[in-house]
């Protein structure tokens, strides 16, 4: 039988292009096929009759190889893919794959082994290679999917930034062109008493800084003047001066003026509105009159202060911004503070650099370039031409207590340029019952109301109503009339 057998097999040996050996049951190679030859350039007669181990200059004797080889004698076990490393004299060296099995036994225990051998070297190669650009492709791939995710998360923040700067644009748009309606003069400060001149040291010495100023004095003064000179003296002067007349709103709308807020915040609230801190987000913020500022509101006027942090109404994210202050009053803040309508703590943080804007009368010298000022002013805007101020004019002007200060100065001077006829001022106000000469016993409103009411009654032997009645001497009616005699509290005696 193995006769038959080896003659059958030598001759199917030669049908495969892959080197193969047969090898008998003490691992010898029995016979070798062609290409095998070719292969591993050996001959028959330093081949066949040779351990396997013994081949190739010991190359194939290797423990693991040896396991396995003896596992197909012992437990007709087969292997695939048993790798060695072949050094070849000629080519160096190749990847071989070996697989092997046994393809014989008889009843004497002869067994042959057949054993496939495969050069895989190029293959492997080539898997390696290919190993190798995956690796590569994913890390580049990978790299790219980080930076795209960055880049994205740049352009998220960018547009981010740009949609709040977009806000704040159409915020600040729509916040100048109210300010533009309301024909806001951006005048030059006039004047150049001693008093005015310390105003104006004190602006240049604090426009530079962040620091938050309260801006005091009487109603007219210029408050607001000075506080648009502070910020066209700073470093955000190319920005908006944002301006909240906390007086000039209802006190439940303030919150949202200066806070914004968010579309359905409140009944009313149909889109969502940017408030003047934001708006002045890198400006500055001027808070006139700020002692009529509610309670409730100035502890969150105060956090600002403090943090530079509000929240939109109907919006719990805190918002951070950098806005400089500053505040206006005609009212005397220590004494509403006294009286519990004005938080100590607030007032402390807003008075932090106090500027006092003197009254008129106290800066008289101001008086005769601001009539000049507001005259030439006036007259160009109505057309006229007035280059004439009489000395009684001026000097009537100049006595006047003027309790608007310039403000009510300049609508006076409106009311003579409009009624004057000629090149000369003619005023139309009567200035010459001047504060300064009423003396000292001054009565207040009421008690002078009431003097004059009683001497009325005399004179009418206190007729109230009817044909030659009090009533009717002072054009009120009788209702009116008794109405007043309760609250001045007027008797006959
Ligand atoms: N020194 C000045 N030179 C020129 N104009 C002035 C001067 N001071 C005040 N004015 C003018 O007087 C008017 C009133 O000034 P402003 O509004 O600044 O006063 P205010 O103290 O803020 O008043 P209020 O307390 O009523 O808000 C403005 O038209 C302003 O231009």
């Amino acid at each position: 039988m193995p006769k038959l057998f080896l003659e059958v097999f030598t001759k199917v040996l030669e049908f495969t292009d892959e080197p193969l050996l047969l090898l008998d049951s003490d691992l010898k190679v029995v016979k070798a096929n062609h290409f095998f030859y070719i292969t591993f350039s050996l001959k028959p007669e330093n081949t066949e009759g040779v351990l396997i181990y013994d081949l190739a200059s010991g190359q194939w004797n290797i423990p693991k190889l040896r396991k396995l080889l003896e596992k197909i004698l012992s437990k007709n076990n087969i292997f695939n893919n048993f790798e060695i490393k072949h050094n070849f004299e000629h080519i160096g060296p190749k990847i071989m794959h070996l697989k092997a099995g046994r393809i014989y036994k008889d009843v004497n225990h002869k067994q042959f082994i057949l054993l496939g051998i495969e050069d895989i070297t190029e293959q492997e190669h080539d898997k390696q290679h290919l190993e190798k650009m995956v690796k590569t492709r994913t890390a580049e791939l990978k790299r790219a999917k980080q930076a795209a995710e960055d880049e994205k998360l740049i352009a998220e923040d960018a547009m981010c930034e740009i949609k709040k700067l977009k806000e704040q644009l159409k915020a600040e748009r729509a916040y100048l062109t109210e300010e533009i309606k309301l024909e806001y003069n951006h005048e030059k400060i006039i004047g150049s008493s001693d008093t005015l001149k310390y105003v104006l040291y004190k602006v240049e010495q604090i426009a530079q800084t962040n620091t938050t100023v309260l801006i005091l004095g009487e109603t007219g003064t210029g408050k607001e003047l000075i506080a648009r000179a502070i910020h066209g003296s700073s470093k955000r002067k190319n920005k908006a001066l944002v301006k909240v007349n906390c007086a000039a709103l209802p006190a439940n709308l303030i919150e949202s003026e200066l806070f914004g807020h968010e579309k359905g915040a409140f009944t009313g609230s149909d889109r969502r509105q940017l408030g003047r801190f934001e708006v002045a987000d890198g400006a500055t913020l001027f808070l006139d009159e700020i002692g009529e500022l509610p309670l409730e509101l100035q502890s969150k006027l105060l956090r600002v202060l403090q943090d530079g942090e509000f929240e939109r109404l109907g919006n719990p994210k805190t918002i951070k911004v950098d806005v400089r202050i500053i505040t206006a009053t005609n009212r005397n803040l220590e004494k509403e503070v006294e009286d519990g309508r004005f938080r100590a703590d607030l007032w402390y943080r807003l008075n932090v650099f106090p500027i006092t804007m003197p009254p008129l009368r106290e800066r008289v010298t101001d008086i005769p370039p601001l009539v000049d000022f507001y005259v030439q002013k006036i007259s160009r805007r109505l057309g006229k031409t007035i280059d004439h101020i009489p000395r009684k004019v001026m000097s009537s002007i100049e006595n006047y207590h003027w309790p608007g200060n310039v403000r009510e100065l300049e609508n006076v001077l409106e009311r003579a340029v409009i009624n004057s006829s000629s090149s000369k001022l003619h005023l139309v106000d009567d200035l010459r019952k001047s504060y300064k000469h009423l003396g000292k016993n001054l009565k207040t409103l009421e008690a002078i109301e009431r003097d004059y009411i009683v001497g009325v009654l005399k004179q009418t032997n206190w007729k109230v109503s009817g044909s030659n009645s009090a009533a009717q001497i002072l054009g009120l009616n009788r209702s009116t009339l008794r109405g007043r005699m309760r609250k001045l509290n007027i008797t006959r005696s």
